[in-house]
């Protein structure tokens, strides 16, 4: 039988699914590493590093030089990234394509609705704010709310529980390996935007569903009900 109440809640991956935020990480990233006498990297390079949280865009960076970082230095080298990114975090980043529009409408289905992201709660809080998008949701969990980051489930699971559902009633849409490997971890119905910051195949990336747009996300619920 349809359910018109499911999806009761859509949560949202950050980075990639509802905003372009490469070209200010990208801008604070090399900024970072020009502190540290340290060449920078293009913008394509940048954003294929992009997806598993602010350390490990740190770690992949120096990966990339060869380089490789002890905790407490790599965590000297995030909280600079972090000084720069955070003042300067929505001067080149745009929403993508859908994102006002369709958060808006499934709110106004009923619907909860949620951003559970790697980047860091603050950040994440300020980005939606300057889109208009932090008063629309019902719950914001950020990479550092906790649990361990996606692809781990935890900061999947604490949005459920603090919106008090089961996750069976919840679609997670993400850009990338780590939404799919969470959304799978922790038995959420997972839909991926094609095109965001990933290296892998539609096929690779093996979601529950794919869409080329927010906003075929409506008829999609539809389908998958
Ligand atoms: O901060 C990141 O690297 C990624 O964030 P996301 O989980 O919103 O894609
Ligand atoms: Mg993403």
């Amino acid at each position: 039988m349809a359910r018109a109440d499911w999806p009761k809640a859509v949560l949202f991956d950050l980075d990639g699914t509802l905003i372009d935020s490469a070209p200010d990480l990208h801008a604070a990233l090399n900024q970072t590493l020009e502190s540290y006498g340290e060449p920078p990297f293009t913008l394509e390079a940048v954003t294929r590093m992009i997806g598993a949280g602010v350390p490990k865009l740190v770690e992949r960076a120096y990966a990339a030089l060869d380089k490789e970082l002890d905790p407490a230095t790599r965590d000297r080298i995030v909280d600079r990234f972090l000084k720069i990114y955070e003042p300067r975090s929505t001067e080149l980043t745009t929403l993508c394509a859908g994102a006002s529009e369709v958060t808006r409408s499934l709110k106004a289905d009923g619907r909860k609705i949620g951003i559970v992201t790697n980047k860091p709660g603050h950040a994440t809080k300020e980005i939606l704010q300057h889109f208009g998008l932090f008063e629309l949701m019902d719950i914001i969990i950020g990479g550092d709310a906790g649990p361990p980051t996606k692809p781990a489930p935890g900061l999947l699971l604490l949005a459920c529980e603090r919106l008090g559902l089961d996750p069976a009633d919840v679609v997670f849409v993400g850009d990338s390996e780590n939404d799919v490997g969470a959304g799978k971890a922790a038995k959420i119905t997972v839909v991926a935007v094609i095109g965001g910051y990933t290296t892998l195949s539609p096929e690779e990336l093996a979601p529950d569903a794919a869409v080329d747009s927010l906003a075929d996300l409506p008829a999609l619920f539809q389908t998958l009900r």
